[in-house]
């Protein structure tokens, strides 16, 4: 939590290394991870009930001794963990670590914390909802106000719907596994201990363990992958071309996760096929659109074609080079293309953006988000967007994600684009996700979220060129 604080450390990438540098394994470093990441979450709600146990604002409060306190107030409010316990650690962590005078104030502020649960102090701490309903969301799911205010306008403005949502993100999200199809099979992973997953057919649920410790995941046959990365991965390659289907783009690869898959699947093919029933909504029917049928219903990919992947950062391009094994991996601005335009059969534009719909994942990441950032970002997402489309052969098809479902990234980002062109039609994007048969919203477009799929809050557009 301090290098969270004092370097900008992301807590995720540095986890992992403390405990293995503090040899913490199993349920210790459960509980470790779920202490710091928590606390990290929980902190919006927890700042204002120090606030009011104390006389001091938690601004005004030494940082050691306030993310001190913030862990024991987590402990206290949110684990099992005894209260005389919560608050003895937490005071001889104090005492070691800042000082005896900061020890005694942890201990005045934690006894009076410890006073309530968590439910009785959000009525006292959170603004009334009927005066400020944003704001009493903000408080008491511990998310700054402009998310609360951008996720709700995402979910279409329910206020019910949106408290689901911020209370998913304060949720460990389970460990999800990918089989990299021709490299690893969801047999295999379940042999290893996972669970069946719920919509990917190259997915298994891990409740338990350390996934590095799999073989598959060693050798790099099967990763760490969230189901939503999966099925727009997929989505894109179920998308009937006419004519050749051999040249894919993956525009923003880095860090390589959806190029893993879409690399794999390339080469060859979706050999889990699809789901047996499709009560996805029909897709309108293009007579000859080249699956066989004469449809343009979703088909199973057969294998045989080439990814390209490229990614702007070296050191992320490096990454792209260890999730993949036949593509070619080059480092280019996408916005400045180095290939030819209309080459491509199929194109991957996962887009640089606010990771709104990760943050389940990245604990720290809500207080980290700019929305001063925003107009940057969708500026560079719209220019992603045309080299995407550039790119593309007439008759071929591009797939525009983002991890999050603010609307100026994802429906405006969109819109824009197609607004200035006449050469691209949006498909049924929900059409091809057959497995999910609930919840991905009106379309044309398919929206995953935390709290209908259990999945991280995921955007996909496909998009036609002709
Ligand atoms: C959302 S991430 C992609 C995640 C990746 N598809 C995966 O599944 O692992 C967006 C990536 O775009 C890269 N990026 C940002 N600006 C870019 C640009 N102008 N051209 C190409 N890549 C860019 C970022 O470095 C980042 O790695």
């Amino acid at each position: 939590m301090r290098a969270v604080d004092e370097r900008d450390a992301y807590a995720n990438l540095l986890m992992p290394a403390l405990l293995r540098e503090r040899r913490l394994s199993g349920r210790d470093a459960g509980l470790a991870t779920e202490l710091a990441y928590g606390t990290l979450r929980g902190l919006g709600t927890y700042d204002e009930i120090i606030a009011a146990c104390s006389d001091r604002a938690p601004e005004q409060v030494d940082p050691p001794l306030l993310d001190a306190v913030r862990l024991g107030v987590h402990q206290l409010l949110r684990t099992r963990v005894p209260p005389h316990a919560a608050v003895g650690t937490t005071v001889d962590l104090v005492r070691l670590r800042v000082g005896i005078g900061a020890s005694k104030y942890a201990n005045a502020v934690l006894r009076k914390v410890s006073t309530r649960s968590l439910e009785q102090w959000i009525p006292i701490v959170a603004p009334d909802p009927a005066d400020d309903p944003v704001g009493h969301l903000a408080v008491a799911h511990s998310h700054p106000r402009w998310i609360v205010d951008a996720l709700r306008d995402a979910v279409g403005g329910d206020f019910d719907e949106t408290a689901a949502l911020l209370a998913a993100d304060n949720e460990r999200p389970r460990v999800t596994l990918v089989s990299r199809p021709g490299r690893s099979s969801t047999e295999e992973l379940l042999a290893a201990g996972a669970e069946p997953a719920r919509y990917s057919r190259y997915a298994a649920y891990l409740s338990e363990g350390d996934p590095g410790s799999i073989l598959a995941v060693a050798e790099s046959r099967a990763a760490v992958q969230d189901e939503a990365s999966q099925l727009v991965a997929l989505a894109l390659t179920r998308v009937p071309v006419r004519g050749a289907d051999s040249r894919w783009l993956d525009l923003c690869a880095g860090p390589g996760g959806k190029a893993g898959l879409l690399d794999a699947l390339a080469s060859d093919g979706d050999v889990a096929g699809l789901p047996a029933t499709s009560p996805a909504p029909a897709p309108s029917p293009a007579p000859g659109a080249g699956d066989g049928t004469g449809g343009d219903g979703p088909v199973a990919f057969g294998g045989g074609a080439h990814l390209l992947a490229n990614e702007l950062q070296y050191h992320r391009a490096r990454l792209v080079r260890q999730t993949t094994r036949r593509a070619a991996v080059v480092t280019a601005d996408g916005t400045r293309p180095a290939w030819r335009p209309g080459v491509f059969d199929r194109v991957m534009l996962d887009a640089p953006c606010t990771g709104l719909g990760a943050l389940r994942r990245r604990p720290e990441a809500r207080w980290r988000r700019d929305p001063r950032s925003l107009p940057e970002l969708t500026a560079l997402q719209r220019g992603l967007l045309t080299s995407a489309l550039e790119a593309v052969r007439p008759g071929g098809v591009v797939a525009y994600v983002t991890c999050s479902p603010h609307l100026a990234e994802t429906v405006a980002v969109v819109g824009d684009v197609l607004r200035r062109r006449d050469d691209v039609e949006a498909l049924d994007a929900r059409a091809y996700l057959p497995e999910v048969t609930e919840g991905l919203g009106e379309g044309p477009y398919a929206r995953l979220w935390p709290h209908r799929h259990g999945t991280d809050a995921m955007f996909l557009a496909l998009l036609r060129r002709h």
